[in-house]
């Protein structure tokens, strides 16, 4: 018999990721659609969900989608037989909204309207929505519970939220066929266990734990806290975090729940903890599991913002026999692995010649990471050959790369580099030195290619700076003339 089809929107994104791993381990098919309007895109395919099927060990059928796009929407429906719908896709930085109402409600609106007709014409009637505390408004009591009135919302964002879910609401009563379900997400954070999926937005957005996680990568000098005079044991705004593997299983419930013979006509759902955590405790608590230091400074309130938004997970407990698995501690470590596993997300670098040497330094950080086979690391990637090169393209660019690397060091590093890890010291490479002609890297090689620079020195590079590629580029070039020299033993 063949299994059910979910249609995954805005797939490649945070939230339809790792729905799509808890949905794949659930026994689901999946079919995938993102317009990449706010995830990462490598030649129209998601890395986000190539680390799905790394994760899950089964593949997920992707397609570049945009839900404005009507005809491509009604074809996606006769191209794969769908069975039910996870509509995650949306434009969703409140700030943006603001500014730019028309773009959020046609996208937000006329995407969900195009997809809902496409069900229709195919017969398909199960739907899943991704909804937001956000319809709330400021609450008039807490914890919330889904009879909370809806519809004071103060941002164009929410109020997309609040618009489509009403428009669910009569689409349910008009025609008996639909099955809805709404969820309500409350503060979602971290990332899947395995730190090898997470969050990467391209659009960027100032929630407070990506924030909280970019001071302690030392991306940002402190945590600014909005308000620390709200009617909260400390003073800091009170939210319900959820881990997203908590929020992921909530998919899969809601998708039971309109799999059995129940008619649900439109049914909402809050998934949160059902805890309320301050920021200082947040950050408190980040400190503690993650072993950084978050310096922090105080502001005034946030416009817009609600003293506490606290979840009631009852009716999600009761009715789809749902339950949070992690605490905050394990929100706090699978960000932090995430992070660190990913600093730059799934950005990885097309290592092509024009990376020269650096893509020893990349191959490097890719053994290092025991994730290489997730980069672009293919026979173009390039380092100076030891012995088989032009030596006038090696002796140029070593000559370029000594002088810049003595200037910076204080003029001790010839043959070998000062080593002292201080990449701030460091020249930068420019477009001269990384066009210089080598020759393919051999992946039998690797190791070699380690020899190259102490790893530990390499990592220290690392670490302190997002622009490692450029900095150790010097570095680099002084070992592989050492290399060449006999200093180091047989380079590749
Ligand atoms: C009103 C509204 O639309 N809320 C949305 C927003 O919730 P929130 O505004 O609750 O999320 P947030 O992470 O921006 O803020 C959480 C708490 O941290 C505080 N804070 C935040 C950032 C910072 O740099 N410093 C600081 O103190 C903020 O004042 C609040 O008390 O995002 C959520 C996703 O996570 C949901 O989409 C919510 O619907």
């Amino acid at each position: 018999m063949r299994g059910k089809t979910v249609l995954v929107t805005g797939g490649a994104g945070y939230i339809g990721s790792h729905c799509c791993v808890d949905l794949i381990e659930a026994g689901y098919d999946v079919v995938a659609v993102d317009n990449f309007a706010n995830s990462v895109e490598n030649d129209g395919v998601a890395p986000s969900l190539k680390q799905v099927e790394r994760i899950t060990g089964k593949s997920v059928t992707f397609q570049k989608c945009d839900l404005l796009d009507r005809d491509s929407v009604i074809k996606l429906f006769k191209q794969h037989q769908i069975d039910c719908v996870i509509h995650t896709a949306a434009l969703k930085v409140i700030g943006d909204s603001m500014l730019l109402s028309l773009q959020y409600y046609n996208n937000n609106l006329i995407g969900t309207i195009n997809l809902l007709e496409a069900m229709e014409m195919a017969n398909c009637y199960d739907f899943v929505y991704s909804s937001s505390c956000t319809v709330y408004g400021d609450p008039e009591f807490v914890p919330i519970t889904e009879d909370h009135p809806t519809g004071n919302v103060k941002n164009v964002y929410g109020r997309t939220k609040y618009f489509i879910e009403e428009m669910l609401k009569d689409l349910s009563n008009s025609d008996p066929k639909w099955n809805i379900i709404s969820l309500r997400y409350f503060n979602p954070v971290s990332a899947h266990p395995s730190g090898l999926l997470g969050e990467d937005p391209t659009k960027e957005n100032h929630y407070v734990l990506p924030y909280i996680v970019s001071v302690a990568l030392g991306k940002k000098p402190h945590v600014t806290i909005f308000g620390r005079d709200y009617k909260t044991p400390d003073g800091t705004g009170v939210r319900d975090y959820i881990h997203i593997m908590d929020l992921a299983s909530g998919h899969v419930a809601a998708l039971k729940k309109l799999g059995g013979n129940e008619k649900l006509g439109f049914q909402a759902y809050n998934l949160g903890l059902g805890r309320g955590l301050s920021v200082l405790e947040l950050i408190k608590e980040f400190e503690k599991v993650t072993g950084t230091h978050v310096p922090i400074v105080y502001a005034e309130r946030r416009v817009g913002d609600a003293g506490a938004v606290i979840c009631s997970t009852k009716k999600a407990l009761s009715e789809l026999n749902w339950a949070p698995k992690y605490g905050l501690p394990e929100m706090c470590q699978d960000l932090w692995r995430w992070q660190t596993m990913f600093p730059n997300g799934y950005k990885t670098e097309k290592i092509s010649h024009e990376y020269l040497v650096v893509g020893g330094w990349n191959l490097v950080y890719f053994l290092n990471n025991k994730d290489w086979s997730q980069s672009q690391v293919t026979g173009n990637v390039s380092v100076i050959p030891s012995s088989s090169s032009s030596p006038s393209s090696v002796n140029e660019m070593a000559s370029s790369s000594s002088s810049a690397t003595n200037q910076a060091s204080g003029g001790g590093a010839a043959g070998g580099g000062d080593g002292d890890g201080n990449p701030n010291k460091q020249p930068q490479k420019t477009d001269e030195q990384s066009k210089q002609v080598v020759m393919p890297f051999p992946t039998h090689m690797l190791p070699e290619v380690c020899k190259f620079m102490p790893v530990e020195e390499l990592w220290k590079l690392a670490d302190v700076s997002s622009e490692w590629r450029t900095i150790v580029l010097p570095f680099i070039m002084e070992r592989t003339m050492n290399v060449d020299d006999g200093a180091a033993g047989g380079g590749p």
